[in-house]
């Protein structure tokens, strides 16, 4: 009689692998390098998070994972396969939210994509009708994009991007632009919508509060060119906790490994963001 093991003990495979990724640009003053040798795995079901001072090649690395420019060394792979061009399983969110074409209404918008991508007309309003109700837009569907305010243009594009059904959710500062309460509740209901689905997420922010509230695991990022600083779970923190002394003492933690004088050391492993009193 064969064996059995009592555990897996297979380490589950990342559904996005980034290995030793340098990005560049071309530029009228000579090539821009952007990031710098950057590793990282997201596995399904992660809210992982780039986080990172200005410039340090957040949006690029996200550019390259959506497929928009290849990297000058190094491989992107999702589900095992190297990334090559955009596809509709990288689905990217902007903080730009004119990124709703005006003369569509916000249906329109929805369904856009799904159609342009092949989904038939009948399942496309399924899924629109669907994700409009999940971020609680049902009622706005005929509404034009310059009826609504920051946060319900925001909810618009997330809809619109988990309507594709996307392998991961691409973010870029999806709320930079919002007022500090609407992005508090944008992190809310992101945070809700994820409870519910579970979807895998990689999202880019410079604010280490955010990071810490949105991500479950957060790459930290070097100056330009951006290099791997360290690599923390932070599965423990939510917008609940955000007073709290261990949040306090984790914000304090990475802005000391971004900023103070740990900054030039080694990269540091991943560990919890959480803080020993
Ligand atoms: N199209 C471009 N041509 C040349 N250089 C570029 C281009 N886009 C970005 N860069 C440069 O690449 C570097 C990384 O830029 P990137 O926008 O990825 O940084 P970031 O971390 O997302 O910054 P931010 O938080 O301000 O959005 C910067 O030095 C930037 O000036």
């Amino acid at each position: 009689m064969r064996a059995i093991a009592p555990f897996n003990l297979v380490p589950p495979e990342p559904l996005l692998r980034a290995q030793h990724v340098t990005l560049e640009y071309a530029s009228e003053h000579g090539v821009v390098r952007a990031t710098d040798d950057v590793s990282f795995d997201v596995y399904r079901g992660d809210r992982f998070v780039l986080l990172g001072p200005s410039g340090c090649g957040k949006s690029t690395l996200l550019k390259a994972i959506g497929g928009f420019i290849a990297p000058r060394a190094g491989s992107l792979h999702l589900g095992g396969t190297p990334v090559t061009g955009p596809g509709p399983d990288r689905i990217v969110v902007f903080q730009e939210f004119d990124q709703l074409p005006p003369w569509k209404t916000v249906k329109q918008n929805v369904l856009f994509p799904m159609l342009a991508g092949g989904v038939a007309r009948a399942e496309a309003e399924v899924r629109a009708r669907h994700w409009l109700g999940k971020v609680g837009l049902a009622r706005f569907a005929d509404a034009y994009p310059h009826t609504l305010s920051g946060g319900m243009k925001a909810r618009v594009a997330i809809a619109r991007a988990l309507a594709m059904q996307p392998a991961v959710l691409l973010m870029d500062e999806p709320f930079a632009a919002l007022d500090a309460l609407t992005r508090r509740s944008m992190q809310e209901e992101l945070q809700a919508l994820w409870d519910e689905i579970g979807f895998t997420m990689l999202f880019v922010t410079h604010s280490i509060e955010e990071a810490l509230v949105v991500g479950n695991r957060i790459l930290l990022l070097s100056p330009h060119p951006g290099r791997v600083r360290a690599e923390l779970n932070s599965h423990q923190f939510s917008l609940a906790s955000a007073g709290s002394h261990e949040f306090q003492a984790a914000t304090q933690r990475i802005h000391a490994l971004l900023f103070g004088a740990d900054a030039d050391a080694p990269a540091v492993q991943p560990q919890p963001a959480q803080v020993q009193p």
